[in-house]
Parts: C-alpha cells; structure tokens; sequence
C-alpha cells in the first residue's frame, strides 16, 4: 500500500446526509480515495441497512456510528445486530458504564460466533463529545474539573471493559495514549484545516495537528461534505498528511 492510500485509510469521512442521494454523489466524488466512511444516526436512521450493506459491498471500511447507549442488555441486543451488517467499527458511550460497554462486547462475540465468517469490528466508546466545552461540561453536565481528565477517566473505564478505543478530541489523544497504552485506538472528530468553520464544535485540531499527536484516526465531516468541491477539499488534506 502507498503511504497516500495509508494516510487516505487513517481519513473518516462522515456522511451525514438525509438521504442515500447525497451520500452516492459525493461517493461518486471520491471515487478511488481509500478512506473510512462513517455512517451516522441522520442517513442510518433514514435509510436504514441497506446503504451499509452498499457500502461494503463497494470495498469500503465502514464506522457505523450510533453511539449505543441504554440499559445494558439492550446495548448488548444492539450490538450483536449491528456486528451482523459487517461493518469494521461500532461504538457506545462511555457514560453508560462498564457493565454496558462490556454487555456490547458480549453481543459483538456472540454474533462472531453464530457468524464466523465476520470479522470483529473495532468496537470503541465516545468520552466527552468533542461540541462540549469545558464550560458546559462543568456547568451544564454538571462533572467538575478539566475536560482532559474526564476524557481520561472514560477511557480508562473503557479499557477495563475490554474495548478497543475511544472517540475524543485529537487534543486529549496524548493523555489517553499515556493512560491507556498506545494500542488503545484514538478516533478523532474536531477535525478542522487551517481556516474553516469551527459549527458546533469547541475542542478542535487541524488534520496535521491531530495525526502528529498521535491519534489512529482523524473524522471529517462538512470541512469535506459542504466544500465546494469535495475531492478537492479531501485531496488538500490528503496532501498536508503526507
Ligand atoms: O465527539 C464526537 C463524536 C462524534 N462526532 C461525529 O463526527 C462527525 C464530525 O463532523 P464535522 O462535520 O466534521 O463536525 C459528525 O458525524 C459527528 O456526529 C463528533 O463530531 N464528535
């Protein structure tokens, strides 16, 4: 593999679209880009399995992203049914726990078992998401202290549950590294390049920033999705990466 189709495969790109319409022309648009596709509640809620079934059957790596989080044996229930569909990476909220976060890795090996021939998808929790601000997490949520060290404390719960990784902000992926290993997967949204719009989110890096911190994988959503021409935006990433 070329060190672009490597850096392109380290790329999620989210699309967070309505409908399969939207997401198919702008498949269309990075045709041949090796990159992760990240399907989440808007376009999975909308259309359903099929669009990840297409997905894969396309050859791409798909993060279905639903973010579980309820009582534990329907988090478990849950994951065993999205383990089915084939898809490389799922994740749960570390909110819910350690006993919900280890009932989705029961329900992702009892699917590999009634299914062998599926791969294990990579299964990870979000720690604090990266539109909270160390206000609001203070204030609003209600947990004191830095932002930095309850995304710690949640990776450090998810580790002792058995996942893979976590979703954080590229700007705590040193601190998790420390706490959790370095094989302890870091999947980074609050991406933005050098210019563009920060929308909801507060805790925010640069696609170059995020990778020299370390991080396995940086999600980009509309810096790509509502560029003008989205194969240029992700070919300028793309290029500032190698
Ligand atoms: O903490 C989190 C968890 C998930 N996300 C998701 O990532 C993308 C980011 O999209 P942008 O348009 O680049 O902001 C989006 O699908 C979120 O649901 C996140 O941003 N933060």
């Amino acid at each position: 593999m070329s060190h672009r189709d490597e850096v392109a495969g380290r790329i999620m790109v989210a699309l967070d679209y309505p409908n399969v319409d939207q997401a198919r022309e702008l498949l269309q648009q990075l045709q041949g880009i090796p990159c992760y596709m990240k399907v989440g509640m808007q376009l999975y809620y909308a259309e359903g399995p099929a669009f990840v079934r297409e997905l894969k059957e396309l050859g791409y790596k798909v993060f279905l992203d639903l973010k579980l989080h309820d009582i534990p044996n329907t988090v478990k229930s849950g994951a065993n049914s999205i383990t089915k569909l084939g898809v490389d990476m799922i994740n749960v909220h570390a909110a819910g726990g350690v006993e919900m976060m280890a009932a989705a890795m029961k329900g992702v090996e009892e699917a590999l078992q009634e299914n062998p021939a599926l791969d294990k998808p990579i299964v990870i929790a979000v720690t604090q998401l990266t539109s909270t601000s160390q206000q609001m997490l203070n204030e609003e949520i209600g947990i004191p202290g830095a932002v930095a060290d309850a995304v710690v404390h949640y990776a450090k719960l998810t580790k002792q549950a058995g996942l893979d990784g976590v979703v954080a902000s590229p700007l705590e992926v040193e601190m998790i590294k420390a706490a959790c290993g370095n094989e302890f997967k870091t999947i980074t949204p609050g991406i933005r390049p050098a210019g563009s719009a920060k929308g909801d989110q507060t805790r925010v890096m640069t696609p170059k920033q995020a990778l020299t911190e370390g991080t396995d994988f940086i999600v980009i959503g509309r810096p790509i999705t509502t560029a003008a021409n989205p194969r240029e935006a992700i070919e300028n990433i793309i290029e500032e990466l190698i």
